[in-house]
């Protein structure tokens, strides 16, 4: 890992920022790409993590259940959705800043990119190692995993700011008839892989 940036987290190798609409699955694809590099080269990054937790703190909150999938976190959304974005609107790299600290592993992996001011933080910083990666799934395989269409979350920037004006380096489709996750990631991990083991290569 190279030498510490200063602002608590060390300069990751390899930063891939992915996002996706609701339920296409970065979660359970970001999960993947941890579990197969492991948790000392891998470090997942949650935007919505700091996001959430000072939004439990402010009005009293479970945050747990905020961070979980069920329908508590729904009920919310609307209104974190509407709180995130003044904060953003004062300070762009808020979360951004706040989701990098501590993080100590080589490879860094943002699971949930909303906005193309999160892309411009992370290119901005890290212009070399930052690669954007697209997680897609059609509306009908979205369906089966639960998602229905919400006026103001499913037609506002959170869902939609990503949505055009985005060179994507990669694109994965997750859906059942397309090529399995594990090929797709194939390349992504290879780089992955290069990444860390030039990481260790300067340490020694
Ligand atoms: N390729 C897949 N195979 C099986 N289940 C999947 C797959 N992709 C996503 N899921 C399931 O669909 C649901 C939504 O996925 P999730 O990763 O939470 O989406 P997102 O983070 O984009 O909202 C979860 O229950 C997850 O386990
Ligand atoms: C207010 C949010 O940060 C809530 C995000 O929560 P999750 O990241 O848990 O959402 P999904 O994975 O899409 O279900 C959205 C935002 O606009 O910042």
């Amino acid at each position: 890992m190279a030498s510490p940036g200063g602002w608590g987290f060390s300069v990751p190798e390899l930063v891939l920022v992915f996002s996706g609409k609701r339920k296409s699955g970065k979660d359970f694809v970001t999960d993947r790409i941890q579990r197969r590099l492991g948790s000392e080269v891998c470090g997942i990054l949650r935007l919505s993590g700091p996001l959430k937790q000072q939004y439990a703190q402010e009005h009293g909150l479970d945050l747990d259940q905020l961070l979980g999938s069920g329908p508590y976190k729904e009920r919310y959304r609307a209104d974190m959705i509407h709180w995130g974005e003044t904060r953003r609107l004062q300070d762009p790299g808020f979360f951004c800043r706040l989701a990098t600290r501590g993080i100590r592993q080589p490879v860094w992996v943002v699971s949930d990119a909303r906005r193309l001011s999160d892309l411009q933080w992370f290119r901005s910083k890290f212009p070399l190692q930052t690669q954007c990666v697209r997680v897609q799934s059609s509306e009908e395989t979205r369906m089966q995993r639960g998602w229905s269409f919400t006026a103001g979350v499913d037609d506002a920037e959170s869902e939609c700011g990503l949505d055009s004006g985005v060179q994507f380096d990669w694109i994965i489709t997750n859906e059942g008839d397309a090529p399995s996750l594990d090929e797709q990631l194939q390349p992504i991990l290879k780089l992955a892989e290069e990444a860390s083991s030039s990481s260790s290569i300067s340490r020694s």
